[in-house]
């Protein structure tokens, strides 16, 4: 079975980048480059992290009406991203619009609820019920919308996975059982989201802040 993991470069420079992803990538399956690395470096950083000879994961977390997201959808063809982010938000339009326009092999996932969010903001979004809810709900829409799969906490994958046997589960907010929480609301272990039907789990500063960050890719790789 290939490596579930995806390193997160949430990292500003792109040396940086690419030093720690040549460090670690014996022990990850693939790279996710996010808003932080995409505003700062474009297209020519994903082309020069792609060097790696890791699959790629653009997660920009597209959201806007749906002619502007199938036309974003156009412009990163020539990235050949491997999976791709956007908002469930969005709408059913949105999504069918978005997996229209990606390119050939590249799967598109809809974040239902991000992980860095509880039922407390539920409630102050005006959103009923909890966050558990919330994304089962979002999941439903995505499946309808012929979505390939969604981006989801730990806490939700294994229901969701029970209702979409054929689904695609990117699951972020993992810490280690001795690692602190951060800015994330619901988390649960990178093993216990793997036992619950986690297809990609996503992993950054576990890693990319460890004083020894193949140590720590290591030492995660060796609890699934
Ligand atoms: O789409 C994502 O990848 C994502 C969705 C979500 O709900 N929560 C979430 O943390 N992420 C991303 O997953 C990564 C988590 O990073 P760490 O908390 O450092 O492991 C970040 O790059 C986030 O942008």
């Amino acid at each position: 079975m290939s490596n579930p993991i995806y390193l997160a470069l949430d990292l500003p420079r792109l040396d940086a980048a690419i030093a720690l992803a040549q460090k670690v990538k014996g022990h990850v399956g693939g790279l996710k480059l996010g808003l932080e690395f995409f505003c700062a470096h474009g297209h020519h950083g994903v082309h020069e992290v792609a060097k790696v000879g890791l699959p790629i994961f653009l997660d920009l977390k597209l959201h806007d009406i749906p002619n502007t997201v199938a036309g974003a959808m156009q412009s990163i063809h020539v990235l050949e991203p491997s999976i791709v982010t956007i908002h469930a938000g969005g709408g059913r339009a949105m999504m069918e619009d978005a997996k229209a326009a990606a390119g050939e092999n590249c799967k598109v996932v809809a974040v239902t609820v991000l992980t860095s969010l509880d039922d407390g903001d539920m409630a102050a979004m005006g959103v009923g019920g909890s966050a558990y809810d919330q994304a089962l709900r979002l999941a439903d829409l995505a499946q309808e919308a012929g979505l390939d799969g969604i981006v989801c906490s730990g806490h939700e994958v294994g229901a969701i996975h029970k209702r979409w046997k054929k689904g695609f589960f990117v699951v972020p907010g993992l810490r280690p059982a001795d690692a602190t929480l951060g800015d994330q609301k619901r988390a649960v272990t990178p093993r216990a989201a793997r036992d619950a039907g986690a297809s990609v789990l996503v992993i950054g500063r576990p890693i990319s802040r460890a004083d020894d960050p193949v140590a720590a890719a290591r030492a995660i790789e060796a609890t699934l």
